[in-house]
């Protein structure tokens, strides 16, 4: 417990570390409410990492989000800040449909883009913006922070190791209780702006049975929306099925407002991955969030169970207060410095992802996610 508190207070308010001279300097697009955690916190302890710039829709509130968290320039508009000359890198946690956009843009003004999940409304804005990437030599990653923290690994290697035996089956699930993340007139409701839960959390539960199975679904063998009430083509939960190589199949359950028990008792949150073996099986709890707290529970069917905990790896840089997104920010910067990351998320994993977010709202008879109507400078109209 002692520990857990200990944790926790440092993730809030991390070493504050001496910048080297020419640290890559970050520039927020929008007030974003994940930014702290995504970024302004985790920079704060990397010496090559300095967030120097933000804007947002309206200047007072960028002025104020810059106040709050020592932001030394606030600039007038997203286009200011894309184009500016005291960023190298741009942070793009605006709404999803807006990702492509603002990826392009800032791809255009030569800066690198570290982007929110999911990278884009569909594949093919996917494809567009790793493509125009790859021609301006410059570096775009998509930020699924949870597969760059230490306990998923180790997931990970207890499965590779066979010590379970083959995998058989895997089901995940990340479901968040109705009025506690999603404020009202949360971007999450809008089919325009790329909303609903397998945008949001789904993208989590297929990545990460992506990674366990190293192998990419073969086929959707059934995708069930529970829709939104005021817009049907936003689902807010959806249960998919997915057939993976050799007769592996992994379940997930995601949902953005899981609805209260008779109407008025808030239904507790649930973020489990269970990966069910020949000799056992392995439940990793709190995997999105796997800073704040996580267990994995290791069961063979035959012996003892045990419980692990990996805050901090074994190899590679680490502390036991780094955050899912400090992790990531550590190989990112590693790229942008031409070293080799200790995770990454290729281009190819990336667009592999939208197309079974496709996939999966094609399955559940939901049309997909609106593309874009930008048309980079000399780009073609998707
Ligand atoms: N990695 C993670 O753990 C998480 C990732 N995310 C991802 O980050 C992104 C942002 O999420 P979150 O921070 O929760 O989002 P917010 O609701 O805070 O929105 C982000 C910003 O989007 C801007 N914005 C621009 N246009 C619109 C519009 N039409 N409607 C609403 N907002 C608009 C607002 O900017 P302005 O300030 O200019 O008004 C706002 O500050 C999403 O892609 C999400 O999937 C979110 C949460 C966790
Ligand atoms: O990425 C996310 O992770 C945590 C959730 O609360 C949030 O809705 C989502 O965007």
């Amino acid at each position: 417990m002692i520990d857990l508190i200990a944790r926790n207070l440092k993730l809030k308010n991390p070493p504050i570390v001496e910048k080297d001279e020419r640290p890559w300097r970050f520039g927020i697009l929008g007030a974003a409410r994940i930014g702290p955690a995504a970024m302004i916190r985790p920079a704060r302890s990397h010496p090559r990492a300095v967030v120097t710039a933000v804007a947002a829709r309206d200047k007072e509130k960028a002025k104020a989000y810059a106040k709050e968290h020592l932001i030394p320039l606030v600039l007038d508009s997203y286009a200011d800040l894309v184009k500016s000359s005291e960023i190298d890198v741009v942070y793009n946690a605006l709404p999803n449909g807006l990702h492509y956009e603002w990826t392009m843009r800032a791809l255009e003004a030569g800066k690198h883009v570290l982007l929110e999940k999911p990278c884009t409304s569909n594949a093919k804005e996917a494809k567009a913006i790793f493509k125009y990437a790859q021609q301006k030599n410059l570096i775009v990653m998509e930020a699924y922070h949870h597969r760059f923290y230490p306990a998923l690994h180790r997931v990970k290697e207890i499965v590779d190791s066979g010590e379970l035996g083959k995998v058989q089956s895997i089901y995940s699930d990340l479901c968040l209780t109705a009025g506690t993340i999603l404020v009202k007139d949360d971007f999450r409701w809008y089919y325009d702006l790329a909303g609903g839960a397998t945008m949001d959390l789904g993208v989590y539960t297929l990545l990460s049975s992506r990674y366990i199975t190293s192998a990419d679904p073969v086929e959707i063998t059934e995708a069930t929306s529970s829709p939104y009430a005021k817009d049907s083509r936003i689902d807010r939960a959806m249960v998919t099925k997915f057939a993976f190589p050799s007769g592996v199949t992994a379940e997930t359950l995601v949902d953005i407002a899981i609805p209260p028990s008779f109407g008025f008792i808030p239904t507790p949150p649930r973020n489990s991955l269970t990966v069910k073996c020949e000799h056992g099986e392995i439940k990793y709890l709190g995997a999105a969030m796997p800073h704040l707290f996580h267990s994995i529970n290791v069961k063979p069917s035959k012996g003892p169970s045990r419980t692990e905990k990996v805050y901090k790896p074994k190899d590679g840089p680490g502390e036991e207060w780094w955050s899912s997104y400090r992790y990531m920010l550590e190989s990112f910067i590693d790229k942008l410095d031409g070293k080799e990351p200790k995770t990454w998320i290729s281009p190819e994993e990336s667009i592999t992802q939208m197309e079974w977010i496709d996939a999966t709202y094609l399955k559940a008879g939901l049309p997909l996610r609106p593309t874009s109507k930008y048309v980079p400078e000399g780009g073609e109209t998707l």
